[in-house]
């Protein structure tokens, strides 16, 4: 049988974020967000051509479906000098702000160091999944969020930037998504940026309810709010469930134990809950 080597990363909703460079040079973001217990898996087997499966699991490992190709992942590889099959497995949605890009980034490079012992430390792991990330837009703080766990409020942008990271966040986490918000759309559009730019609050709630309250707030003041999040937030707010937008995605992430009953209400309810860590590798077999 090949060898196979497995490396799991988190996945990270943002509440609120602020791009961070000049106006055409992505250098990254500063922000507020949790870093998730679902994620990605990667699994990889050497190869010599570099194919990637993205699939989706149900919640007891089943497969439900795979589409070949990730752009993110093939570039990092070749930056990499390697190639390799690497199958991404996630029950979440790909593209509805649960930072999957960044997640089957880490985790896939993370996978390949150990297949082919590359010998490559963590934070130039991170370091490579980030020029990706930023390379291709998918996304901006992610990265720097899932070298490590908690609800976070990153106050520098990039590698090296602060972050605070909070752990008190016990209760489940449960989100709905109504479907994705192409980032790299987003990120490319002027007058959505400015008005996210207007919209950010410099803060670091130190409680989960006061930090979806910042996120409430500012998703509100991005005006990316649709009509179908507006009645489930409106919903969540009549029950005084801490609730706000995934960003970037058209969907719900909601607090505490009375949320999935009413997120179930309008979709298919993801249940989590806070991560204390980040991403890490997980077994080698053969
Ligand atoms: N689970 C995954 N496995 C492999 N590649 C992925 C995965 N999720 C996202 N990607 C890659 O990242 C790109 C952009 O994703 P993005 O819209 O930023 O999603 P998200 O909001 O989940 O981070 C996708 O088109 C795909 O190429
Ligand atoms: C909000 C976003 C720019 C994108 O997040 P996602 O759609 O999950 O990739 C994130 O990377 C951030 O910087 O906070």
């Amino acid at each position: 049988m090949d060898e196979t080597s497995l490396a799991f990363c988190p996945g990270h909703i943002s509440g609120w974020f602020k791009k961070t460079g000049s106006e055409n040079s992505f250098s990254g973001s500063i922000g507020g967000g949790i870093v998730i217990s679902e994620g990605v898996f990667s699994e990889a087997i050497k190869a010599d051509e570099t194919v990637i499966n993205v699939c989706r699991i149900d919640r007891t490992g089943n497969l439900i479906s795979c589409d070949v190709g990730s752009p993110p992942i093939e570039y990092a590889l070749l930056k990499l000098g390697i190639s390799a099959q690497i199958t991404t497995k996630t029950i979440l949605p790909v593209g509805a702000g649960f930072g999957l890009s960044a997640a089957s980034l880490l985790s896939s490079i993370k996978a390949v160091n150990e297949l082919y012992s590359l010998d490559i430390c963590d934070e130039e792991i991170a370091q490579i999944a980030y020029e990706t990330e930023i390379k291709f837009k998918s996304g901006l703080g992610d990265v720097s969020a899932c070298t490590g766990g908690g609800y976070i409020c990153r106050k520098s942008p990039g590698m090296a930037g602060e972050i605070i990271r909070r752990y008190d966040m016990d209760k489940t986490i449960s989100a709905i998504s109504f479907g994705p918000l192409a980032t790299d759309k987003i990120l490319k559009d002027k007058y959505i940026m400015e008005k996210i730019s207007s919209a950010y609050n410099e803060i670091c709630p130190d409680t989960p309810e006061d930090f979806f309250k910042a996120s409430r707030e500012f998703a509100e003041r991005s005006g990316l709010v649709s009509e179908r999040v507006r009645e489930v937030l409106n919903e969540c707010s009549l029950r005084e469930i801490p609730a706000s937008m995934t960003m970037l995605g058209e969907g719900v992430f909601a607090y505490g134990e009375k949320a999935p009953a009413i997120l179930s209400k309008f979709g298919e309810v993801y249940l989590m809950k806070m991560s204390d860590s980040g991403f890490s590798f997980r077994n080698r077999r053969e």
